[in-house]
């Protein structure tokens, strides 16, 4: 699809008219490439090729896309609440990895969004792809009932992924990031005349050396137009904790790149801190409300962790008043983004992605030990007796979903499978509670498989073994909130199914009887499989997401907890929860 960058700017219409077939793609992401600030990835496909999903889940958006002229599918990188992303390789050179974004458009049909809010968002993305900082975007076309985008794989990854709750990153990745992201705002802002809208650290993926990659253009919007004057928002849309109050409360239009402003105050909070500064920037937000009473000096909860220099830069950002709000040029000149931060070289960029990844993931800890498993036990028997909270307004639009977790499989008939042929030699160890190991056998292109993904290093309570595997990090896309087990599935299922229950999901009892009942009716290995999960957060927010059960090589199976929609932190906490309940089924190397 040609873009054409043009958009009636106060009718918000827009002339993206289809102009191509799919036979060009190659074309066009070779062209693209040329033409490419960075270079897309060119990284093997590493995992299962095709994973599709039998039948719709329940936001009606299915995993099982239609095929597009000139890529060959790969494995699902994720799931937004409009459609999956996966990623592709072109059938002509299969060492050029794309990730490919399909939107349902049932889905946002259903929900209020049409063809058109899609083709808005990518014109403005398209046109603001020039930037090493920002998630290119290559083509975007239509196939049966999707709108496709492909898009620059982003191999290192989510951030939100990386971030440990109520602990954040180091102070040096907070600068890193903050400078990245300050960097790519001022190029939307001063060069594309954009306003992203929806600053957080959801829509910020990294590439392979762990450069920030600004994506999801859904709520942007150009304020300002060719001919140099601005135009005001009106409109209340953006992710509650990161909006600024003046699109909340103010009954004036405003200006949506003041209010980017803001999000990135909040933004650089969430890093510092690992946790939010308040749900919604209202007065009836009692930790908002504590914050414009003591003028920004507060010396509670997540603040106690932010210094006094990142206080002051703080207080400047999160100035209720847009205009007394600092710039984004005075940002510029403020000692933390002038300040020469090491990872970073004279372009920006990063240069020593190893040392980043090492100081990025270092924080990353689960911890299974009897002391934390009793105290989370404590917790949830005292929370069963009192009623969950009801969900905030939220101003975003989301699809509606039943709550009760059950079982599916996720496979085709000819899904790829690992051969399980070789026999077991190295030594690995399933935790079975904290001083009784039992060991196993498994072979050595396990070990590689276990060591190549740091999401293991997470459970590794000898800090000497997490610094050592630590220092030999590179940035990977995979996810974090997951873990590896060993356990046959009558042990695994019941025990998993004990964990989602004792973390307050609602679970179809007897998830292993299902289970035989889809043995039975495939006759055939079911692996993927996949349990939908939805939850209420500790402060009534939405979660839904699903594990995602696989088989990598003979037992050993990766169970992964992939979010759809709701607060990454609160999601990695509900995951080290079922994690810590699940802990007998966990596969820890030692
Ligand atoms: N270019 C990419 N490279 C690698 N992974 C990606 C890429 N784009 C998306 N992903 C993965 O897919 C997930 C979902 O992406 P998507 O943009 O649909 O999510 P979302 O923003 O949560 O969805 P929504 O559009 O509903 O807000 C991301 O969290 C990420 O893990």
């Amino acid at each position: 699809m040609e873009l054409n960058s043009d958009l009636d700017r106060d009718s918000g219409a827009l002339d993206a008219t289809p102009k191509r077939q799919n036979n060009e793609i190659y074309k066009i992401i070779e062209n693209s490439m040329r033409s490419s600030v960075l270079e897309v990835s060119r990284i093997h496909l590493l995992t299962v090729l095709v994973v599709f999903q039998v039948g719709m889940d329940d936001s009606g958006a299915s995993e099982d896309v239609p095929p597009v002229g000139g890529l060959l599918m790969g494995e699902t990188l994720g799931q937004g609440a409009f459609g999956c992303v996966k990623s592709a390789s072109l059938e002509v050179d299969k060492n050029i990895v794309v990730a490919v974004k399909f939107i349902h458009m049932p889905t946002c049909n259903e929900n209020g969004l049409q063809e058109r809010d899609i083709m808005r968002e990518v014109v403005l993305h398209n046109k603001c792809s020039q930037h090493p900082n920002v998630l290119r975007l290559i083509d975007c076309n239509t196939v049966d009932d999707y709108i496709y985008i492909i898009l620059e794989m982003a191999d290192g990854g989510d951030l939100f992924d990386k971030i440990e709750p109520d602990l954040g990153v180091d102070l040096l990745i907070t600068q890193f990031y903050f400078q990245q992201l300050v960097n790519v705002i001022t190029y939307l802002h001063e060069q594309c005349g954009v306003a992203h809208r929806d600053i957080k650290p959801e829509n910020i993926l990294l590439d392979k050396s762990g450069n920030l990659k600004l994506a999801d253009f859904g709520l942007a919007s150009q304020f300002k137009r060719k001919d140099g004057t601005w135009k005001r928002s009106m409109d209340q849309r953006g992710s509650p904790p990161y909006l600024a109050p003046e699109i909340l409360y103010s009954k004036k239009p405003y200006y949506a790149n003041v209010t980017d402003i803001w999000s990135i105050g909040i933004f650089t909070f969430v890093l510092i801190t690992g946790a939010i500064p308040w749900e919604l920037p209202a007065w009836e937000d009692v930790n908002y409300s504590s914050f414009l009473e003591n003028d920004g000096n507060v010396d509670m909860g997540p603040w106690k962790r932010v210094d006094i220099q990142q206080l002051s830069l703080l207080r400047k950002i999160l100035q209720q008043d847009p205009s007394e709000r600092i710039t984004l040029s005075k940002l510029r000149s403020h000692p933390w983004f002038t300040q020469k931060n090491k990872l970073m070289n004279s372009k920006g960029l990063c240069n020593d992605p190893a040392a980043l990844a090492n100081r990025l993931l270092s924080r990353l800890n689960v911890s299974l030990d009897n002391g934390n498993y009793n105290t989370s036990l404590t917790q949830t028997l005292d929370s069963a007796t009192r009623s969950v909270s009801p969900p905030l307004p939220t101003v975003s639009t989301q699809p509606v979903y039943n709550d009760v977790a059950y079982i599916q499989t996720d496979s085709l008939p000819n899904d790829q499978r690992y051969p399980n042929t070789q026999r077991p030699s190295s030594q690995y160890y399933a935790l079975h509670d904290e001083l009784n190991y039992y060991s196993t056998q498994v072979d050595d292109t396990l070990l590689k498989y276990m060591e190549n993904d740091y999401s293991t290093l997470q459970f590794q309570s000898q800090q000497n073994i997490r610094d050592k595997s630590l220092n030999a990090l590179q940035f990977r896309p995979f996810k974090l909130t997951k873990f590896y087990s060993l356990e046959p599935m009558e042990n695994l299922l019941p025990i998993l199914e004990k964990a989602l229950q004792l973390s307050g999901i609602k679970v179809t009892p007897d998830l292993y009887r299902f289970y035989q009942e889809l043995l039975e009716k495939k006759n055939e290995d079911v692996f993927p499989l996949k349990i939908n999960m939805k939850n209420f957060d500790s402060r009534g927010g939405k979660l839904v997401g699903f594990i995602s059960i696989r088989r990598v090589k003979a037992d050993l199976k990766s169970l992964e907890f992939v979010r759809k929609s709701g607060d990454p932190l609160e999601w990695r906490r509900l995951f080290k929860k079922i994690a810590l309940f699940s802990r007998d089924i966990i596969l820890i190397v030692k």
